[in-house]
């Protein structure tokens, strides 16, 4: 017997509390920061100076972090595409659930796939997806390589490295584009404050 259940027996249930008075009391409005980049570009270190500077400013946030999930939602998947979109697809769907609870959900995963992107992209109302691209040149991520990770996957000894011998799909449309300036990096500090002036002016950070 199938344990998928049959959607046409399945309901939406409508909840009297709204995602418009979550949004009112907590003085913001919910929505995804999605960071996207190369292994090691810097999202998980923007992600936490994000979430950092929105809590002095009383914000409510929540991180999302590929690395982080893949201990436990996303622990059995790996790396082949079909498991990349899946990973994609669950935290897409969490980080919608996130926003609407009225928090602002950031989430900081490779995402490689631009059709995964758009994917969760397509689940949020209009403009409460903030796309923000890490877009740090391969030789700088690699000669960071915190993990070892680059390393090994010139030596062979991992396949299907994202940057090495698998694609990273750069976004068309995205709302932030983070770059060097003058070659150097920003600070995340200085990349938070960009971040952070984006949803100031687009409204998000009041009700
Ligand atoms: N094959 C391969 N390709 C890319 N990355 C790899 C791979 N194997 C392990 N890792 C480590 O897993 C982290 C990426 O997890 P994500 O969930 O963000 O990846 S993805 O969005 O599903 O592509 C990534 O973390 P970050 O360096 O923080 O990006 C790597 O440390
Ligand atoms: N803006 C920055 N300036 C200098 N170093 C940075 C910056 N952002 C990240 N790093 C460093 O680069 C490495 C990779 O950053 P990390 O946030 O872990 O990347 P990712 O999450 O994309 O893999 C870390 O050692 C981190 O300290």
């Amino acid at each position: 017997m199938s344990t998928m259940g049959n959607p046409a027996n399945i309901f939406w249930h409508e909840n009297p509390v709204g995602k418009a008075e979550r949004e009112k009391m907590l003085n913001q409005q919910g929505c995804v920061v999605w960071i996207t980049g190369l292994s090691g570009s810097g999202k998980s270190t923007l992600a936490c100076s994000l979430g950092r500077e929105l809590q002095s400013r009383g914000k409510l946030s929540y991180v999302l972090d590929g690395d982080n999930l893949r201990h436990g939602l996303n622990k059995n998947l790996g790396f082949s595409p079909e498991s990349r979109t899946e990973n994609i697809r669950r935290t897409g769907e969490v980080a919608n659930l996130f926003a609407d609870a009225g928090l602002i959900c950031i989430a900081s995963l490779i995402s490689p796939y631009r059709k995964d992107r758009d994917a969760c992209r397509a689940l949020l109302p209009d403009k409460k997806f903030i796309e923000v691209f890490m877009n740090m040149p391969l030789q700088l991520c690699e000669d960071r390589d915190p993990k070892g990770l680059y390393k090994l996957a010139r030596e062979g000894k991992i396949k299907g490295f994202t940057g090495i011998d698998d694609p990273y799909e750069p976004p068309l449309n995205c709302e932030i584009e983070l770059q060097l300036k003058d070659g150097i990096v920003p600070t995340p500090h200085e990349m938070a404050g960009q971040v952070v002036s984006y949803m100031e002016n687009g409204g998000f950070l009041e009700a």
